[in-house]
């Protein structure tokens, strides 16, 4: 088993990517404004997108996720980092604010449908409004009408629904009108943070199929924001693993999922149900992580303070075969330990160390 380190570069992507984010902070000053203190809710996010691919953002609440999403969807501005699409630095070429020319690339879905759909207007105004702020100009009447009916389509809706108030649509159809609203600008991107969570589960998964068909019929690229792992793996290509502001693993969904090399990775896995690992869940350890990533600007993991964790940033390592573009960044990874299963579980970490619980949960 090959010890590998690998840089951000090495896992590699054919073209130019739809998005690429390069060392992305944030940092949110806390107390008036004399106050020294902060918070720094996002450390040095490198994450690549390509054209046509879903990648699942997931962690805990307070593990940074939206924010990385508000920071590239121009919501709020980063502390540093830069963010590309189709290979064009947006941060320096809009330097103050979101241009219509980056609106026209990314957009955003987000958790409430109804909190985004003014319940005055009828869906028609919704979706006429982006066709006319992003859309191709010059198109007459006839032509607008019969795009609007096409988006009312695209996203599974009939085309009368177009003359609908918010409240007369279910939650599912109003996620469908604010992903035909997204749609209408002709996006490369689409970033969607918890799009199905405040969705009945008996609807979430026809909004889960509508955003696979637009990668797959369109190709449009997408940043999936969840806590949902059992969605992750369902719907997108890669996944990334978001802890106390970090990336700490990133690899395809199926082998991440499987093969979890991260404790805190691990942890998340094991509280997905499953029959397989009937009585793995802790919900008092994970209550207790929980708090330690609100409070921690370090891994919570760390444990003993005199362990290099908590001096020293792991780099990345290479989990398994190199063709799957598999990494984990933890100096508890044991790369020659981690054939046939979880990275960790034949090397025990010391007893005091807070990861070891989900390691024997991982291995039992
Ligand atoms: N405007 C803000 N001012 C100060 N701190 C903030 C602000 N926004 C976020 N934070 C802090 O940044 C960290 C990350 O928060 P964020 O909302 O991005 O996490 P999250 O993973 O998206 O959680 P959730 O799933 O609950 O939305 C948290 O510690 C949060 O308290």
């Amino acid at each position: 088993m090959s010890h590998s380190l690998i840089t951000p570069s090495a896992v590699s992507h054919t073209g130019t990517p739809a998005l690429e984010i390069r060392g992305l902070g944030k940092t949110f000053p806390l107390g008036g404004l004399f106050s020294r203190d902060s918070v720094r809710a996002l450390h040095g996010i490198d994450l690549t997108i390509g054209k046509g691919e879903i990648v699942a953002l997931v962690g805990e609440s307070g593990s940074g996720k939206s924010t990385l999403a508000r920071c590239v969807a121009r919501l709020e501005k980063p502390s540093s980092g830069e963010i590309l699409i189709d290979g064009v630095d947006v941060l320096k070429r809009d330097r103050f604010q979101a241009s219509r020319a980056f609106r026209s690339q990314l957009q955003m879905v987000f958790q409430d449908p109804f909190g985004s759909l003014n319940p005055a207007h009828r869906m028609d105004h919704f979706l006429r409004r982006s066709l006319a702020i992003h859309g191709k100009s010059g198109r007459s009447e006839r032509e607008t009408q019969s795009r609007l009916e096409e988006l009312m389509t695209t996203v599974g809706l009939q085309a009368d629904m177009l003359n609908s108030y918010p409240h007369e649509l279910s939650g599912g159809q109003r996620q469908r009108v604010a992903i035909a609203r997204a749609l209408a600008v002709e996006p490369q991107v689409i970033l969607a943070d918890e799009p199905t969570s405040m969705l009945d589960v008996s609807v979430r998964i026809g909004v889960l199929n509508l955003m696979r068909k637009l990668r797959d019929e369109q190709g449009i690229s997408m940043l999936y924001i969840t806590h949902d792992l059992a969605s992750a793996r369902y719907l997108a290509d890669r996944t990334a693993v978001m802890f106390a502001g970090e990336l700490v693993e990133e690899g395809e969904s199926l082998d991440l999922l499987a093969n979890p090399a991260h404790p805190y990775a691990q942890l998340l896995v094991s509280a997905v149900p499953d029959p397989a690992r009937a009585g793995s869940y802790d919900p008092v350890r994970r209550a207790e992580l929980r708090k330690a990533v609100m409070a921690s600007q370090h891994c919570a993991f760390h444990g003993d303070p005199n362990q290099v964790c908590s001096s020293e940033k792991p780099v990345r390592h290479q989990v398994g075969d190199p063709d799957n573009h598999h990494w984990v960044r933890c100096h508890l990874y044991r790369p020659w330990a981690a054939a046939g299963g979880h990275a960790l579980a034949s090397e025990p970490l010391p007893p005091s160390h807070p990861a070891s619980n989900a390691q024997e949960e991982a291995s039992a």
